[in-house]
């Protein structure tokens, strides 16, 4: 448990804020009164409290314009108008921070997005797991190996992978240094997707990255080839990136599981334009499956931001406790507030899914739906490894796009783990990565992720599951 009792820190005074704050009953730090799981225990709270006033002082990463932004297009997801890609790391690392790195993820979510568009005809809104996601819950407080039991590993923003005792002992000025990654990742990423490299014309020079022949490198060859002659035509209409932002630029969103509120907290500014609270830290933040208690610390926060927020919802989650949920953290039924990330495993997806989505509809409740294939379809392997398997992953959107096809809802994103790299941690796929090769590039320092080729060919069969969910419709509009 964390320490309740240290004086909670400075409510940010930021620049620019004259309006008040519109929600009276709740502020930044109330969160700190409730019961709150999976937060640390900071040996020295003195030090803790000077960590969150000095960031408290320090900038904003995201402005609240961006984050409303997101909230409109996440909006229309909602009423089946787009589609939401949102990937990346499982945790951040502070030791794979340099510039190719972020570069990798951001070309293989770019690459995923224009396969997307071209299946769904639906725009596709890209948020990354990314400039953040640095704070990991965990099934056990304690590690032990060969008898030695020492604190688990919590996410670069909290403790050290290493097993020792140093390294895993909570330090605050972590979150200082998880604060400036985070800034400049934001800087790169806003110029990858503001400065020319996302522009459609050079989709064939992002294709850097695959390994060279694979079938996905060709499909996506293809793809860019039937890309070039688009383009081409709408040049010869007069279309071109000279007058239409769109084709050099794209829309490029973070988001992490808001789970270190101390970080958050501070984190959290008055917008001076809406007088709202806005946890500037990034677009969107999502509640996690171990720490979505309805009565607990990190509901109580984040009803209060007016940030878009996700809700993992498992296979056990309760009718009950979801509208409960919805009801504190979006009661006004707001479009794009809230998305229900569900992750319920390739088994149980097609019974457990339906009750979920019935509750909602009956309720006449605003949600974008998307589906988190990753965290129910974990297994340990006999030689030791955390992984998935690429069908059981691919088992359980298909699991979704069917159910959602079933109850005649949009079947609105998909929240993967991935990364750019060519990492060997997921079992499957075209590469046929089996468990004796896993050790070959086995590099998360939580949960395995998709590699980019895996990645890729994901996005490849949801393209598929998007067309079949548009020939529905269209057959259905036909018939009516
Ligand atoms: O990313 C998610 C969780 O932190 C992770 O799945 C928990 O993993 P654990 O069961 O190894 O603690
Ligand atoms: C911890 C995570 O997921 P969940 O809360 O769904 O287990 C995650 O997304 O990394
Ligand atoms: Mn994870």
């Amino acid at each position: 448990m964390p320490d309740l009792t240290s004086s909670p820190s400075s409510v940010p005074k930021i620049a620019m804020a004259t309006n008040k704050p519109t929600l009276t009953d709740w502020n930044p730090a109330g969160w700190r009164h409730k019961p709150v799981c999976q937060i640390p225990a900071y040996p020295d709270p003195q030090a803790l409290g000077r960590v969150e006033a000095e960031l408290a002082r320090l900038p904003p990463l995201v402005f609240a314009g961006e984050a409303r932004s997101l909230k409109a297009s996440l909006g229309r997801v909602a009423q089946g108008e787009g589609f939401l890609l949102q990937g990346g790391d499982c945790a951040e690392s502070f030791a794979d921070f340099h510039a190719d790195y972020i570069r990798d993820t951001f070309r293989v979510l770019l690459q995923m997005a224009v396969v997307l568009t071209f299946g769904a005809a639906l725009p596709v809104l890209k948020v990354a797991r990314m400039a953040g996601q640095f704070a990991k819950p965990r099934s056990a407080d304690m590690e032990t190996i060969d008898g030695v039991s020492l604190p688990s590993y919590r996410g670069d923003i909290i403790n050290a992978p290493e097993f020792t005792e140093a390294a895993r002992t909570p330090d605050p000025e972590r979150m200082i240094r998880a604060y400036n990654q985070a800034a400049a990742t934001h800087n790169l990423l806003r110029a990858l997707s503001q400065g020319g490299y996302a522009d459609l014309h050079k989709m064939h020079r992002w294709n850097l990255g695959f390994v060279q022949g694979s079938k996905q490198a060709e499909k996506y060859r293809d793809l860019a080839e039937r890309m070039s002659e688009s383009l081409s035509f709408m040049a010869a209409c007069g279309l071109t990136p000279a007058n239409v932002p769109q084709l050099r630029e794209t829309d490029f969103y973070t988001s992490h599981e808001a789970l270190l509120l101390n970080y958050e907290e501070a984190l959290t500014r008055i917008d001076s334009t809406t007088g709202k609270w806005y946890c500037c830290s990034a677009h969107m933040l999502w509640i996690g499956e171990r720490t979505r208690q309805p009565d607990h610390a990190h509901v109580e926060f984040l009803r209060g931001v007016e940030n878009p927020i996700g809700v993992k919802c498992g296979p056990e989650m309760d009718t009950d406790d979801l509208l409960r949920l919805c009801a504190t953290l979006n009661p006004a039924n707001e479009p794009g507030r809230m998305t229900l990330i569900t992750r319920i495993g390739a088994e149980k997806i097609e019974s457990k899914l339906p009750r979920l989505i019935r509750a909602i509809e009956r309720e006449g409740l605003s949600v974008v739906w998307a589906c988190d294939p990753m965290h129910a379809n974990t297994h340990k392997t006999a030689n030791g490894y955390k992984t998935r398997s690429f069908d059981a992953i691919l088992d359980e959107l298909k699991g979704f796009f069917a159910v959602h096809r079933a109850e005649g809802t949009h079947a609105g994103g998909v929240h993967l783990e991935l990364t750019g790299q060519q990492v060997t941690e997921c079992l499957g796929g075209a590469q046929a990565i089996s468990e004796a090769r896993l050790g070959d590039h086995y590099d998360t320092l939580c949960d395995p992720r998709l590699n980019a080729d895996q990645s890729l060919e994901m996005a490849f069969l949801i393209a598929e599951a998007l067309k079949a969910e548009r020939a529905e419709q269209r057959r259905v509009a036909g018939g009516a």
